[in-house]
This record gives structure tokens, sequence and C-alpha cells, in this order.
């Protein structure tokens, strides 16, 4: 079992990862590299909160999603599959999540790597306040989605807390929102899933070995 050891800080990763596919990896993996992070800790949603209308709830359960998680981490030491929020019943807020992290890992600063998409949502999310008092916030580009789509309350967020420099982001414990590197990974699960069930390809969006997982398990025929 892989367990997080060095002090200079760790990323979180969250997702419903229905299914995990190269984009989070490549990201996370850019994020990590750029940051210097020990690791990056992969934490699949139970009930992921914004996706619980009938077509977005997920397809695979959440094992299945973790299980796929898992086998998406093997090949990297630092990538870790934490399974906390399978544990906890009800919508898997990330402030619950972040909280329990600091308490674990008090020494540690949190970065918590989200695609624009996710930017976009952000000020509806639960306490979305007391998240930037737990972690800093590091936002990679994603195709189709633009800074410019933000509403007036992201702004607001961005002009207090936005930081352009890893230095300047590096002093602070908690509260700054860093934008990553632009690098486009033009993946997404909603495409991998409408070709899987059309029997087109994916290898080039997924690890062989969540194919293989994704086939034996007959999921999103
Ligand atoms: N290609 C990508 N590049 C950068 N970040 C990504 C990419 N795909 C997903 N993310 C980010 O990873 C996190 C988890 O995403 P999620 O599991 O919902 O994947 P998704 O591809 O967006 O899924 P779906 O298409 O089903 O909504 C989110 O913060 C999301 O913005
Ligand atoms: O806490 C919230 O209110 C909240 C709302 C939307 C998304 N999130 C988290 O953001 C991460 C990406 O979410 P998603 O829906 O794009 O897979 C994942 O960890 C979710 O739990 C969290």
């Amino acid at each position: 079992m892989k367990t997080p050891l060095e002090k200079n800080g760790i990323g979180i990763f969250g997702g419903t990862f229905d299914p995990i596919h190269n984009g989070h990896i490549q990201s996370a993996k850019m994020v990590s590299d750029w940051l210097g992070l020990a690791n990056v800790l992969f934490i699949p949603a139970h009930i992921p909160p914004h996706k619980t209308q009938a077509h977005t709830i997920p397809h695979a359960s959440a094992t299945q999603r973790a299980t796929m998680v898992s086998l998406a981490c093997q090949p990297f030491p630092q990538f870790i599959c934490d399974k906390r929020e399978l544990t906890r019943s009800g919508h898997s807020y990330s402030v619950d999540t972040l909280k329990a992290l600091k308490a674990e890992y008090p020494e540690q600063t949190l970065y918590f790597i989200i695609g624009m998409d996710s930017l976009l949502t952000f000020t509806q999310w639960h306490q979305y306040q007391d998240i930037l008092t737990l972690c800093h916030l590091v936002v990679n580009t994603r195709p189709n989605y633009d800074i410019s789509q933000v509403n007036q309350a992201t702004k607001t967020l961005l002009e207090n807390h936005q930081v352009d420099s890893v230095t300047i982001l590096k002093q602070q414990k908690n509260g700054a929102i860093i934008f990553a590197p632009p690098v486009h990974f033009d993946i997404s699960s909603t495409q991998i899933r409408a070709n899987l069930c059309q029997q087109q390809c994916c290898k080039s969006s997924l690890s062989p070995l969540i194919l293989d997982f994704i086939n034996k398990n007959q999921l999103y025929r």
C-alpha cells in the first residue's frame, strides 16, 4: 500500500472518474511535476454532488470507478487512490474530504487540482469559501471551457485569490487560485462512454488496464 510521506505538498484530484482517462492522469502528472508535489491523491466521489440528475448520474458503480482509479494509479508511484469518500454516506462534498485530509496531514499544503469546467461551477459548491481555507486551487485548462465563461461570483473570487506565480503560491498555506500551464488534453469521460457504446476504439484515451476492466465488466455498452 502506497502512503504519502514527503512534506512538499499533496495534490488532491477528486472526480467521478466514470471512467478515469488519460486526461485525468496526464493533467495530474503535469501539475505534479510543475509544482514538485510529493504525491497526488485521486479521490473517487461516492455520490458526486453536481451529478445527481438522471442524465448525469454515474454509469459504473462507485466500487467499479474506484477500482479503475486504483488500476490507473498503479504505474505511477506518486499517485495514490484514496477511497475515503466511498465510506461516507450522502453527497461527497469536497469540503468534508479536505477537512479530513487537513486533520490527517496538518503539516502539508494541499493543492486541489480541478479542470476549468469545475472552476466555472465552483461558487455553487457546498461551503466553497471554506474550501479555500483548507487548500489551494490549481486549475487546468480544458477544451471548450474558457475563463470568459465565469460568473460574477467567480470573477470576484479570482480578483481576491488568484496568484500568477508558483513562488507566490508556495509562500501561502492555502487560499490561492493558480492556473496551470495551458496544456489541452482533449478527453472526457462523456466522449469515452459514447465511443464505447458505439464500439469505437478508445485506446488513445484510456490505459490498457482500464480498457481491460471495462471489457471484462461489460461497462458502458
Ligand atoms: N481532459 C481533462 N483535462 C483536465 N482536467 C480534466 C480533464 N477531464 C477531467 N478533468 C477534471 O478532472 C476532474 C474530474 O472530472 P470527471 O471525472 O468529471 O471527468 P470528465 O471527463 O469531466 O467526466 P464527464 O464527461 O462524465 O463529466 C474535474 O475537476 C475535471 O475538470
Ligand atoms: O463539494 C461540492 O459541492 C462539489 C461540487 C461539485 C464537484 N465537487 C468535486 O469536484 C471534483 C470533480 O467533480 P466532477 O463532478 O467533475 O467529477 C470531485 O471531487 C467532486 O466531488 C465538489
